[in-house]
């Protein structure tokens, strides 16, 4: 019975596991909980949300990576070891090759020591796999033919935008601005403009609910509730989406900005491609709405954004060994 191949996202919010041979097995937020009086770690992904909330004071909330970038590279090993052994769990009969998504801002030493700590987790094969390609495999783009797609994938932390061709990153940026700016955004305009104070997930709830990043012809609304910044007592606003594309205005436009610097930079030949083709949007972040709209606006060309935004990284990534394999034929 051959291995099936498993790919893994490390993302800024959520870690995702996607086997060839079982589809989605495991996707928890990338939050660890450490006891500082053990010096062990307490709990991973789910449970450690769970906790995160109602904590001791030894009791202490890591997320090992933010807007991109490993910030407690031993954290964030322990919790990639637990994420792979989860995964794995009875099925291993034969080692797999394991392909990981790193984020886009991981260092060379970095990259290595994932590599390292991936073979010590069980792999047979390691192959780290830039975000970009990722996502254009999982939205379904044949990236081994020579022709130019661009993907923009809006994550928790960062926005990757590239233009693909043949498996390769011809032109790529990326901005650390994603659907969690978008969160921090409605907070400060809601306090700013209503003397409401929010929790992050309330500002989250609000930006799934009515959050827009282009006007709508009949604006919904929503009531919110929280606290009166000058009183501090109790307070309920309604907002409308429209407030909320305001709010968002400015980390939308970087975005536009970003996907812009990437297609005055695209050579001819491949700019055509991607007007024939249209741009791809992946990432949680690329389900707000009107992102696509936005983005087919400003640029011109048309954009859409891939069902299942969310999990086309960690499914890409997947199936990028075989892909690998297929191209080398
Ligand atoms: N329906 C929705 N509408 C708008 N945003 C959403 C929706 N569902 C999830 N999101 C947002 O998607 C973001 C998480 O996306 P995703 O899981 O792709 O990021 P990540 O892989 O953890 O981050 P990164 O790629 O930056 O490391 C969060 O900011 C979340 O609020």
């Amino acid at each position: 019975m051959p291995a099936s191949d498993i790919g893994i996202d490390l993302g800024t919010r959520n870690s995702q596991v996607y086997s060839t041979g079982r589809g989605l097995v495991l996707s928890e937020p990338s939050v660890v909980v450490y006891d500082k009086n053990t010096e062990k770690i307490k709990a991973i992904g789910e449970e450690a949300r769970q906790m995160s909330g109602h904590l001791s004071s030894n009791l202490e909330v890591i997320r090992p990576i933010r807007q991109g970038v490993i910030v407690d590279y031993t954290v964030m090993e322990k919790m990639l070891k637990y994420f792979i052994s989860r995964a794995m769990g009875r099925h291993a009969f034969r080692k797999p090759r394991i392909s990981i998504c790193i984020p886009s801002g991981t260092t060379e030493i970095e990259k290595k020591a994932v590599e390292e700590a991936t073979y010590q987790a069980g792999a047979r094969e390691v192959f780290l796999v830039e975000e970009p390609i990722a996502a254009a495999i999982g939205a379904g783009v044949d990236v081994t033919k020579p022709f130019g797609n661009l993907i923009v994938d809006i994550g928790g932390g960062t926005t990757d935008v590239a233009v693909i061709s043949m498996a390769g990153l011809v032109v790529s940026a990326s901005v650390k601005v994603a659907g969690d700016n978008f969160d921090q955004a409605i907070m400060s305009y809601v306090r700013k403009n209503h003397s409401l104070y929010i929790g992050e997930d309330a500002a989250e709830n609000i930006k799934i609910k009515i959050g827009t990043a282009s006007q709508e012809a009949s604006p919904r609304t929503l009531e919110v509730k929280g606290r009166n910044v000058i009183t501090g007592l109790p307070k309920v606003v309604t907002l409308t989406s429209e407030e909320i594309r305001i709010a968002l205005k400015d980390a939308t436009n970087q975005i536009v900005e970003t996907v812009h610097g990437v297609l005055e930079k695209t050579p001819p030949e491949l700019a055509a491609d991607i007007v024939d083709r249209g741009i791809v949007l992946t990432g949680g972040g690329a389900m707000l709405h009107g992102m696509d709209t936005l983005i087919e606006q400003k640029t011109g060309v048309s954009t859409l954004t891939v069902q299942d935004a969310m999990s086309a990284v960690v499914v890409g990534t997947g199936k990028y060994a075989e892909v690998l394999t297929r191209m080398e034929e």
